[in-house]
């Protein structure tokens, strides 16, 4: 494909290069190769326009950078904001695409909702795949690319290549970090949803405003004009802020929730291994047996109905099939149950709120105590930590802190944080020895909650050179201690 063409597409000049064949983009210096096109960025720990030079050795034959940057020997296509300069272009190489996209941004709840939308696609017997923590979900496998939304050039790669996989249907995690810097853009998005917004990542992002600010990119420009925002109403005033954004950009607004105008839960009866949900639609009231726990997964899922049914699904159908969605990985995963009979399950809450929604949908089964085993990830907002330790000992009967992804801070420094939210709190710092804790302590009646990792397979420890991943799995290690258990009884 000639640059000329591309760009063109793109609303950009190609100028002296237009002739040039694109072999392909990057983002990264060293994954150019001769026709690339390379994206300078700034970034928080290098400035991409420092590897220029080197990417036009390799062969890059133009450059997406500030009209400041420097370059020489490859076009210069010079653009105040290069990575959406960027998209833009790749977009017009990376293709087919999907024909029907749909994104999810909040706090908590993209990889639930993405992954249930996914499901009620396949149900309805549609070719879909879904993007986000889990990796790159279809239905013949997952593959993980290690961020939650991936790069800009692997995104658009992955799009093109479900397409040409035969995927009519993605949905993707549109996560705050994403969208503040463009790696999602360039493809037409149906319909964004927006789950909810509590604390977190405060290290990235100046302020609550800010954080808020770089998720409703979604509605003021990656969502097509044409297109549907399904939000989920509750919170505290974020939601309705949303429905603002939605509706000043003049795209439909799909309300969930209680308080919901176009699916509203009416009633919501907890189960031993499910729940009952009540909901009303189009002026027809339906009972929906869900087969998982937690007011939060119903919100998840409900929201994926929205987001089916905004992009044509049948709602009837779409309701059906609800009552049919498996559970997303390390997501109130039943892990094990101990000698006691006291079941473990584990979640990914790795916030405040997350935390105290997983606390919230066990306490419905909890008959003696609650054990919640936990801690927070290094080198990420610190301000959550303590709040985080405030919600466990408020809402849990015995807490017990410990690591989780230590990356490059010391371990019981962040524990330290933790336990001032939660000051009589046990503070085992290895997590095996934490879960194998929580495990024998727990009788009949009890639960264990071990959070914050989910569906996770390693222990981040050390950061740039030194950074080193250890192999972990809350699933397994907590099997392994009701196993132990076991053991040491016969
Ligand atoms: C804070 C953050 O989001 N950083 C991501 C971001 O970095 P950045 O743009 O600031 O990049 P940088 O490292 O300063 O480098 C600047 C530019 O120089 C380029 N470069 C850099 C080095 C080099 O030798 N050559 C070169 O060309 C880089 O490719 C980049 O374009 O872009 C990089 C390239 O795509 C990402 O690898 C990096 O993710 C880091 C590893 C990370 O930990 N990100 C986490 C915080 C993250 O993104 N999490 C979110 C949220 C998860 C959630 O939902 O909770 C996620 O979406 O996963
Ligand atoms: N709708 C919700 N409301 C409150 N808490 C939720 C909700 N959905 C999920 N959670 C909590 O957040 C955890 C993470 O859920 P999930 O992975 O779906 O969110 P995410 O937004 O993808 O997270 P991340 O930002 O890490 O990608 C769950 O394990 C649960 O504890
Ligand atoms: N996407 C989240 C994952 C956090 C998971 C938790 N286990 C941690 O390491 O803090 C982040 O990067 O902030
Ligand atoms: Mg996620």
């Amino acid at each position: 494909m000639k640059l000329g063409r591309i760009a063109g597409e793109a609303g950009l000049d190609a100028g002296a290069a237009a002739d040039s064949t694109v072999t392909g983009f990057a983002i990264d210096h060293r994954k150019v190769a001769p026709g690339t096109v390379f994206g300078a960025f700034q970034g928080g720990q290098v400035n991409g326009e420092d590897f220029i030079p080197a990417a036009i050795e390799a062969g890059a034959i133009a450059v997406v950078a500030r009209p400041e940057a420097k370059v020489d020997g490859a076009w210069h296509i010079a653009d105040p904001q290069p990575r959406r300069a960027f998209a833009r272009l790749a977009s017009q190489f990376f293709t087919p695409v999907p024909e029907t996209i749909v994104a999810v941004t909040g706090t908590n709840g993209k990889t639930s909702t993405v992954e249930m939308t996914r499901q009620l696609w396949r149900m309805a017997g549609i070719s879909a795949a879904s993007i986000g923590t889990l990796g790159v979900t279809t239905p013949d496998e997952s593959v993980s690319t290690g961020l939650t939304t991936p790069d800009i050039v692997t995104f658009l790669a992955n799009m093109s290549g479900l397409a040409r996989e035969g995927v009519t249907h993605v949905a993707f995690e549109a996560s705050s970090h994403g969208l503040s810097q463009f790696r999602n853009e360039g493809l037409r998005v149906s319909a964004g949803a927006f789950t909810n917004l509590s604390r977190d990542h405060l290290d990235y992002h100046a302020d609550m405003e800010e954080y808020f600010a770089a998720k409703m990119r979604l509605f003021d420009e990656v969502v097509a004009a044409d297109g549907t925002a399904v939000i989920w109403r509750g919170g505290e005033g974020w939601a309705a802020r949303a429905e603002e954004h939605a509706r000043k950009r003049g795209l439909r607004v799909l309300s969930v929730g209680d308080e919901g105008e176009d699916i509203r839960l009416v009633a919501r009866i907890p189960g031993t291994l499910g729940q009952m949900l009540e909901i009303e639609h189009g002026g027809m009231r339906r009972k929906v047996a869900l087969p998982l726990i937690g007011a939060y997964q119903a919100s998840n899922a409900l929201v994926a109905a929205g987001l089916v049914i905004a992009t044509g699904g049948d709602p009837a159908q779409t309701f059906d099939s609800l009552t049919r969605l498996q559970p997303v990985r390390g997501r109130l995963e039943r892990a094990a149950l101990n000698r006691a009979g006291a079941p473990v399950y584990v979640d990914y809450a790795h916030t405040p709120d997350a935390l105290e929604a997983a606390i919230a949908a066990l306490r419905p089964h909890v008959e003696g105590r609650l054990v919640v085993v936990f801690g927070a990830g290094g080198d990420r907002d610190q301000g959550k930590r303590a709040e985080m330790g405030r919600v466990a000992a408020e809402q849990a009967d015995v807490v017990i802190v410990t690591d989780d992804n230590p990356r490059g801070e010391d371990p019981a420094a962040i524990r330290l944080q933790v336990l001032e939210g939660a000051p009589g709190a046990q503070e085992i710092g290895d997590r095996r020895a934490a879960i194998a804790a929580a495990v024998a302590m727990a009788r009949a009646g009890d639960i264990v909650l071990v959070a914050g990792k989910g569906h996770e397979q390693g222990q981040i420890i050390g950061s740039g050179d030194e950074m080193r991943v250890l192999p972990f799995d809350d699933v397994s290690v907590a099997r392994e201690a009701a196993a132990a258990m076991m053991g040491s009884e016969a």
